[in-house]
């Protein structure tokens, strides 16, 4: 029987510098990009803080790219986002649990990981460090195998994915073939009337572009209370809003179980990217706050803890459609019934064109046409990407 090598050496990087870091760090994009104009969050309560993330620190965080080299030579790499915080994490704390171990243990070195940073982590940061650990993890066991992600999920339950595309131009996103369009959120409550009326012309504006069956869904970003939620929802209602997302703060789940009573009839209520392991979502889930659960691979725990929330929420008759995360993502949706379709985030700056979603970091990463990705382009070792070695990594601890 073949032994498989062992964990030779963890490795955590960063990448420094550049206007529109780009990459994982997705919101770290340069001036005029939709991602970063006028979208609503609890900040925006601060006049000083309401026309870009970037002013209130969405892009402090940046990269975190974690290398797990086997003593084969065989090196399985993933990119999240942590930055040097989380390289911390990685090097001094739990690269102990890996060193030195079969790298298939991926459950052992998990609950490790896990329950040996349980006193200070959880959620956040740190399990955004441990999803890298997971998912370099499995992306070295592909490359040990010579098999694709998915293959090792249970393979592929239908041949293509299939995206709805966030952005600010779901009408040009319809042109391009994909099955819906997602719009950031523009005014929160701090802006009224006035603001709630901006939000309801554009998605009128929208649909007069769109048709009548093209999905059209409003991401919140966490910026709302119940009652503005509620408002919204009701007065989108008539465009065919299909879900509103994230709307409130993800601590309150009982704002999210009342937010699912007062949406219109056939309304969606999704959130859960900004949640993190199976224990955060069982409470969505048994709390009955909302239809579709959005986790995000690289931050919710990783490959290794998706398997048991997606279970969770099969089970409960709740949809997954994890928050884009490009490639990390697409190997587990097209293994599950209850992820019918995926999330593609539109990178160009006017989200007018499909772009990678994380580049300059990775190579190779595959991109929808016509909305639409087919499995085979799925069909290479591990996640099926690389380092672009023109994008410089700086390694800020050891161990
Ligand atoms: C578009 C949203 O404001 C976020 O930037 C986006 O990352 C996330 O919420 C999403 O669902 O894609
Ligand atoms: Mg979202």
């Amino acid at each position: 029987m073949k032994i498989s090598p062992k964990i030779k050496q963890v490795r955590a990087y960063v990448i420094k510098g550049g206007e529109g870091g780009g990459g994982a760090d997705y919101h770290d994009q340069g001036e005029g990009h939709w991602i970063d104009n006028h979208i609503a969050t609890s900040m925006g309560r601060y006049p000083e803080y309401r026309q870009s993330r970037k002013s209130f620190g969405i892009n402090v965080l940046g990269t975190l790219v974690v290398e797990i080299e086997a003593d084969d030579g065989t090196v399985g790499f993933a990119v999240t986002t942590g930055g040097e915080p989380a390289c911390y994490m990685v090097e001094k704390h739990f690269a102990r649990f890996l060193e030195g171990r079969n790298p298939f243990e991926y459950e052992r070195i998990w609950d490790q990981m896990y329950f040996g940073s349980q006193y200070y982590g959880r959620k956040g940061i740190v399990v955004n460090a441990i999803s890298g650990v997971d998912l370099a993890l499995w992306d070295l066991m592909g490359k040990l195998r010579q098999e694709p992600v998915y293959h090792m999920l249970g393979g592929a339950v239908r041949d293509e994915l299939q995206f709805y595309a966030t952005g600010a131009r779901p009408d040009l996103a319809k042109e391009m073939g994909f099955i819906g369009g997602k719009l950031p959120l523009y005014h929160g409550p701090i802006e009224g009337d006035e603001g709630l009326k901006k939000n309801i012309e554009l998605i009128a504006d929208m649909r007069s572009r769109v048709g009548e069956d093209f999905w059209l869904m409003y991401d919140c970003w966490m910026a709302l209370d119940v009652n503005y939620a509620t408002k919204l929802a009701h007065k989108c209602h008539e465009y065919g809003l299909k879900w509103i997302e994230e709307a409130i703060n993800p601590d309150d789940y009982w704002g999210y179980q009342q937010l699912k009573k007062n949406v219109p009839a056939g309304m969606l209520v999704t959130t859960g990217e900004h949640e993190s392991t199976r224990w955060g979502f069982k409470m969505l889930l048994e709390m009955g706050c909302c239809d579709i659960i959005q986790p995000d691979v690289g931050w919710c725990g990783g490959v290794t803890e998706l398997l048991k929330i997606s279970a969770l929420a099969d089970a409960h008759g709740a949809l997954v459609v994890p928050h884009g995360s490009s490639v990390y993502s697409y190997h587990f949706v097209i293994t599950r019934h209850n992820s019918p379709f995926a999330e593609f985030l539109m990178m160009a700056p006017k989200a007018d064109h499909v772009a990678p979603m994380f580049h300059p970091q990775l190579l190779n990463e595959p991109i929808p046409e016509k909305g639409r990705l087919k499995v085979t382009a799925l069909d290479k070792p591990g996640f099926g990407v690389d380092l672009n070695p023109e994008v410089k990594l700086y390694r800020p601890y050891e161990h």
